[in-house]
């Protein structure tokens, strides 16, 4: 069964509008909640305790979890779920792959304080944050089966041309 999957980087909505979606009827799985909830333990404390790589192993089982079930979802990814080739292949199966295209500079100024992205943390996130987004935008793209820019959109705008599409 299809679902809706929510890709692209950090701070773009991918929660924000998934939750938007929930009011037009989808159960919303956001990934980063569920692995919390699976681990009993916070993104950043996984990534400091674990590790990355323990992180991104997760990631995948999570989708394979998903993917068996057989249902459909409103599935809101985390923001590196789309680095690697076997995520983007179950995210296609999944479903309707959107990709959130955000400006670096909306970034900044959205998540401006917040410490609940390890790899944001510390100085020179402006920095991070540009060449992060040069190192993914590729694999954004050839993920998705549709981009729409964010900057300019409210959440409910974004997720009414979400749900007009699929
Ligand atoms: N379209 C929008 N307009 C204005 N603010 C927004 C919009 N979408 C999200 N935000 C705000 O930006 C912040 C980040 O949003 P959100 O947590 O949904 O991003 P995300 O894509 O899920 O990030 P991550 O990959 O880290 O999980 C939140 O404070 C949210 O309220
Ligand atoms: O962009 C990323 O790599 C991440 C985004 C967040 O959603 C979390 O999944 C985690 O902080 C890593
Ligand atoms: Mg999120």
């Amino acid at each position: 069964m299809s679902s809706i999957v929510l890709i692209g980087f950090m701070g773009a909505g991918k929660t924000t509008v998934g939750k938007e979606l929930v009011k037009k009827g989808f159960e919303l799985i956001d990934t980063d909640a569920y692995i919390e909830a699976c681990e009993k333990m916070s993104i950043s404390d996984i990534f400091a305790q674990k590790g990355e790589d323990y992180f991104r192993q997760a990631e995948t089982k999570a989708l394979k979890t998903l993917l068996v079930q057989d249902k459909q979802f409103v599935i809101s990814c985390g923001g590196g779920m789309p680095l690697s080739e076997e995520n983007r292949k179950l995210l296609k199966k999944l479903g309707m792959v959107v990709y959130l295209r955000i400006q670096p500079e909306t970034v900044l100024a959205r998540l401006k304080g917040d410490t609940t992205r390890p790899l944001l943390k510390g100085d020179d996130s402006g920095e991070r944050v540009r060449t992060l987004m040069k190192q993914r935008e590729a694999h954004y793209l050839s993920g998705a089966d549709f981009v729409l820019d964010v900057d300019q959109k409210t959440p409910g705008e974004l997720a009414e041309e979400i749900f007009k599409e699929f």
